[in-house]
């Protein structure tokens, strides 16, 4: 087999860096409007969208080792291992081929942030913050379309609790490097992407 599909079927961080990809990381709560603004910037900016998780559910649905472990964290909202979360975007970046990321749902904890520095090499080029009130988003995910099992009020009060406990390490270590690109998400879908566009237009 060529060193490239080795690779490709490794998810190799090697050659995720032979592509020098720019990666912008997107935080918020649940709820607080992340997957709405990704597919926005996706289409104007030409990034590739991966949702962790997404990447996590689907594995969930998987025959793989890990698929039932995964339902029972995320029926929980707790956060998946490290380095399961780590290797599944590492294989989808190097599968797309693409070398503009938007990762949406991570890194979730300090743990996520390190291992994937550590793996992948890979710095993000800054972090969108979605912040929003718990009641905000509250109200947003019951009214979501409850397809999601963790979409359910238990589980979201247990996912609050979570993001609440876990994402300030991560904002903070990112704020201090000057990377952290706070946005008021409270506001309608419009105006949260005026925010962003001016963010992404002074990127690019
Ligand atoms: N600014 C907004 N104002 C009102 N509703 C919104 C806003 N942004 C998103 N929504 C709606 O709120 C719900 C949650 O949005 P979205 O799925 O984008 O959030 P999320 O942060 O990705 O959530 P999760 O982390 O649970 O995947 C959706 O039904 C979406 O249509
Ligand atoms: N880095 C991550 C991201 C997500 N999870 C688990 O998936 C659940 C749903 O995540 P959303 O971003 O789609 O809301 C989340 O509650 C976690 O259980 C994770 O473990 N690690």
């Amino acid at each position: 087999m060529e060193t490239a599909d080795k690779a490709r079927n490794q998810g190799s961080s090697v050659s995720i860096l032979e592509k020098n990809p720019k990666v912008v990381f997107v935080l918020g709560g649940p709820g607080s409007g992340k997957g709405t603004q990704c597919t926005n910037i996706a289409k104007l900016f030409g990034y590739t969208h991966l949702s962790a998780g997404d990447l996590l559910r689907a594995e969930s649905e998987s025959d793989s080792e890990n698929g039932i472990m995964i339902k029972n964290v995320m029926k929980e909202g707790k956060i998946v291992p490290s380095e399961v979360t780590v290797k599944l975007l590492q294989q989808k970046m190097w599968k797309t081929g693409k070398d503009k990321f938007l990762i949406d749902g991570f890194p979730r904890n300090d743990e996520n942030r390190a291992a994937f520095e550590n793996v992948t090499g890979i710095e993000p080029a800054f972090v969108l913050y979605f912040d929003c009130p718990v009641e905000e988003m509250e109200r947003r995910l019951l009214n979501r379309n409850q397809a999601r099992e963790d979409d359910k009020i238990e589980t979201i009060k247990k996912r609050f609790k979570v993001f609440l406990e876990s994402n300030p390490p991560v904002i903070s270590y990112y704020g201090e490097k000057g990377k952290v690109r706070k946005i008021d998400a409270a506001r309608s879908i419009d105006k949260v992407f005026e925010s962003v566009k001016t963010i992404f237009e002074a990127q690019d």
